[in-house]
């Protein structure tokens, strides 16, 4: 008999996994509250942008593997049932909001016939899977046992059929023997023979999660420390950054200075891991993680400073160009995007700024619709008096610089991603300055190079 699988939640998470599950071979029913969603999935249409993913989609909706509804009790058949919702930033603070989780498990429960696992996948503050498990005991049907399980997701944006698929670890918080090898089936066809599985308590699982977004958003951070360091002294964070990275105990990854980390996860799964500490009383402990986020938006700032600086202190009616409004290359996500702040800090000031994005656009409009948005990346280019590089989509790295100078009123750029090729750009006359590096002036080819022969006669 096929395993049926129900997801509830269908965004950026739950789609995914909804997808991969029917990959994997399931049959699969994803729920959402949301109809415009629902309609959109249920006919083959992804409501946002994720490489692989429409395919996917496509495949298992056309094949019947995959079906998805707005009716919670249509998933009540299903063995297993991951919980995908969101948890955003709580509108009166730091913490999570986790009424969408309980509410989904309060929809769910009621509906259920037989005994039941309801996975956790959502980010949540530790102690949670606890909670759900006393809303599951209380609402459940006579004779049906609920047990509640975490199984945190690591998967990154631009890259999450591949993390679903094929996934570095993972990590199985369960109360039961019988639990921990449902998970193993369901996941028996997406692990390789060397994945790592690390089986633990609920808490556990929920901790492993907001510890792994937190230390990379402190690995981040703590290179634009350094990087404000090399502003003040003239030193070039690439190369320190480079360096550091030779050190396998360090290693390159998350090492890249520039505007800082922005997305639906980093900022808000920090600020809910120091809520949560206070709630324990043990807020010391995560007090760094303030420094982490002040340190990640003091770059959003500086940005806007080295802008009124090349533009000789003052924005004002001044034409600026900004690639990128995702918060980083290959999606269409905009949730705490640099990348606008800034757009939206420079239009503040007073600038006359066109945005462009490669597929951000309708999202970045939907958020800051006074913007001015340019059909075009040369669209974007025409006219400025200043370019601001701030989502290094590759469309972007492959600009010719030379024409790229065409259009533009002054060949000036501020690469917010560190992710031009200096040397190129240099040479087609533009002026460079990178976020925790020296201004680089224009690169002059001298005319005519001096003969072999005249430097020996010198010599
Ligand atoms: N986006 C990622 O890359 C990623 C990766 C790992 C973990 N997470 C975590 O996964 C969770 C979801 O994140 P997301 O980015 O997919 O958010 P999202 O906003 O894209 O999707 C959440 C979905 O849940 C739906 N929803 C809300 N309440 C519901 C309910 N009661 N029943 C059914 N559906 C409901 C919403 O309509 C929405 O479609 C968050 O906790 C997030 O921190 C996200
Ligand atoms: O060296 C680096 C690496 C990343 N970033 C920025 O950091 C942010 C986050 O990037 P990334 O982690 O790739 O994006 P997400 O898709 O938000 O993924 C994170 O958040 C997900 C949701 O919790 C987790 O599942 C992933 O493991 C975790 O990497 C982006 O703004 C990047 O531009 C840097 O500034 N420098």
């Amino acid at each position: 008999m096929t395993t049926t699988i129900s997801v509830i939640g269908t965004g950026y998470l739950g789609a995914t996994h909804a997808a991969c599950m029917a990959e994997l071979g399931f049959a699969v029913i994803g729920v959402d509250t949301d109809p415009a969603k629902i309609a959109d999935l249920s006919a083959g249409r992804l409501p946002f942008y994720e490489p692989g993913l429409p395919e996917l989609l496509r495949a298992h909706t056309d094949g019947g593997a995959l079906r998805f509804t707005t009716s919670i009790a249509e998933a009540a058949d299903a063995d297993v049932h991951f919980l995908c919702v969101g948890t955003p930033q709580r509108a009166d603070g730091l913490g999570a909001d986790t009424t969408h989780v309980r509410a989904a498990v309060a929809g769910l429960v009621p509906h259920l016939r037989r005994d039941a696992l309801i996975v956790g996948k959502s980010t949540v503050p530790v102690g949670t899977a606890h909670e759900l498990q006393a809303v599951a005991d209380a609402l459940a049907p006579e004779g049906v046992r609920v047990e509640i399980a975490w199984n945190p997701e690591f998967l990154r944006e631009g890259r999450s059929v591949e993390d679903t698929l094929r996934p570095d670890r993972l990590v199985l918080g369960v109360t039961s023997e019988a639990a921990e090898q449902t998970l193993r089936t369901v996941y028996k066809r997406a692990i390789g023979a060397g994945t790592p599985v690390v089986v633990t308590d609920l808490v556990s699982a929920e901790l492993v999660k907001v510890s792994a977004n937190a230390f990379l958003a402190t690995k981040i951070s703590f290179i634009n420390a350094v990087a404000e360091l090399c502003e003040a002294t003239g030193g070039d964070v690439t190369d320190v950054s480079r360096a550091l990275g030779h050190d396998a105990r360090i290693g390159h990854a998350f090492l890249k200075a520039g505007l800082g980390f922005g997305g639906g996860c980093l900022p808000k799964d920090i600020r809910a891991m120091m809520a949560r500490a206070g709630e324990l009383g043990v807020d010391q402990a995560l007090t760094f993680l303030r420094e982490v986020d002040d340190i990640n938006m003091r770059r959003r700032h500086r940005v806007v400073e080295m802008a009124t600086d090349e533009l000789g202190g003052s924005l004002l009616g001044r034409r600026v160009a900004v690639l990128g409004a995702a918060f980083k290359p290959l999606t269409d996500d905009v949730r705490d995007s640099p990348a606008l702040n800034v757009a939206a800090q420079l239009q503040l000031r007073g600038a006359q700024v066109r945005v462009y994005d490669p597929q951000a656009m309708d999202n970045a409009r939907a958020v800051f619709p006074t913007l001015a948005y340019a059909d075009s990346a040369a669209d974007a280019l025409a006219g400025a008096d200043l370019v601001l590089l701030l989502t290094e989509w590759s469309e972007f790295l492959e600009l010719d610089p030379a024409q790229a100078g065409d259009l533009v009123a002054q060949r000036r750029v501020i690469d917010g991603r560190n992710a031009l090729d200096t040397d190129a750009w240099r040479r087609a006359g533009w002026s460079y300055r990178g976020l925790g590096r020296p201004r680089m002036e224009p690169i002059v080819e001298s005319a005519a190079p001096v003969a072999a022969t005249e430097l020996e006669l010198v010599g």
